[in-house]
């Protein structure tokens, strides 16, 4: 199998990786050179590629897919560098070509976005991707949608990326990166309670060791989760995090989740909360702040602001 990757950032190399491992052959582009040469030293098994022209005819080299059925990943900062290549593939790619937007995007932009591809004939899924850096390189989850026929094509794709039982055909494009946006919305709920559970202890009369606390309820209570892992990598670094600032910023799907809750008239006061909360820690710095802008920044986004 062969597909190409647009977007070799800590996503897209991973990835990248995680495929030759599985014995994928990967033509690989990004607008840094730097990032290229890493891939091609990685393995003989990926193409480095300079142009997005480059690309399209790497793809078809010795591949035992059609030139109908390339596979294109697009796996670039959500907004508008992904909505560019989009729209710029739109004209490039041929109909029956399969277009994977693989990053954080708003599943409105896709239904959008779909219109001019369907018209050509593209087939366009739309997934998201959790599980960090990690579960790129070494087995990452996968929420899929996009045309039902077409799915089976690319499935082995995920198959090999994707840890046991970590991918789902989620239905219709858009039912994606919906699902992402649902998970990421939950996502930053998890982490502002566990944030708000240290704060306490915090200002508690008693002195806990938190490193020893997170690992405890690493083991065997109901909260044990891997945001709870991070919060113990994090606090074995930085005991009370005196060292960062508690500020997180947020990248949009949380705002997204719940304009969604407001629209469906579905309450959603965690998720709510917990978004005013990351705005709120803009503002000023707090134990809340630092715990979440630690444990965000364990897998891998939003760089620590340090004091
Ligand atoms: O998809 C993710 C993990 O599942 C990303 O971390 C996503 O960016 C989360 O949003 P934010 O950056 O606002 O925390």
């Amino acid at each position: 199998m062969k597909f190409a990757m647009i977007g070799l950032g800590k996503m897209g190399k991973n990835l990248v990786k995680n495929a030759v491992d599985h014995d994928i052959e990967v033509v690989a582009y990004d607008l840094n050179r730097t990032a290229r040469q890493e891939m091609a030293a990685y393995s003989s098994k990926i193409t480095p590629v300079d142009t997005l022209e480059q690309l399209l005819t790497e793809l078809s080299v010795n591949s035992e897919l059609e030139r109908s059925q390339r596979i294109v990943w697009v796996m670039v900062p959500a907004g508008t560098p992904t909505n560019s290549t989009i729209a710029t593939l739109s004209n490039m790619l041929s109909a029956g070509d399969i277009l994977i937007d693989g990053g954080n995007s708003n599943y409105k932009d896709n239904l959008e976005q779909n219109k001019r591809l369907a018209e050509k004939g593209i087939k366009f899924f739309d997934v998201g991707t959790s599980g960090g850096m990690s579960g790129a390189r070494h087995g990452g989850n996968f929420m899929i949608g996009g045309d039902k026929e077409t799915w089976p094509k690319i499935e082995p794709l995920f198959e090999a990326l994707a840890q046991k039982n970590g991918y789902l055909y989620t239905g219709p494009l858009g039912s994606g990166h919906y699902l992402k946006m649902i998970h990421n919305g939950i996502e930053y709920g998890m982490m502002q309670a566990i944030a708000e559970g240290f704060e306490i202890l915090e200002a508690s009369p008693y002195d806990y060791d938190y490193e020893a606390v997170a690992k405890l309820w690493n083991n065997g209570s109901v909260i044990r989760s891997w945001l709870m892992e991070l919060a113990e990598e994090q606090f074995a670094k930085d005991p009370k995090l005196d060292e960062i600032l508690g500020q997180v910023q947020a990248s949009g799907e949380g705002k997204w989740t719940v304009e969604e809750s407001l629209d469906l008239e579905v309450p959603a006061p965690i998720i709510a909360l917990s978004l005013m909360m990351r705005n709120r820690s803009l503002q000023s710095d707090t134990m809340t702040g630092k715990v979440v802008a630690a444990l965000r920044n364990g897998f891998g986004g939003h760089d620590l602001a340090h004091k």
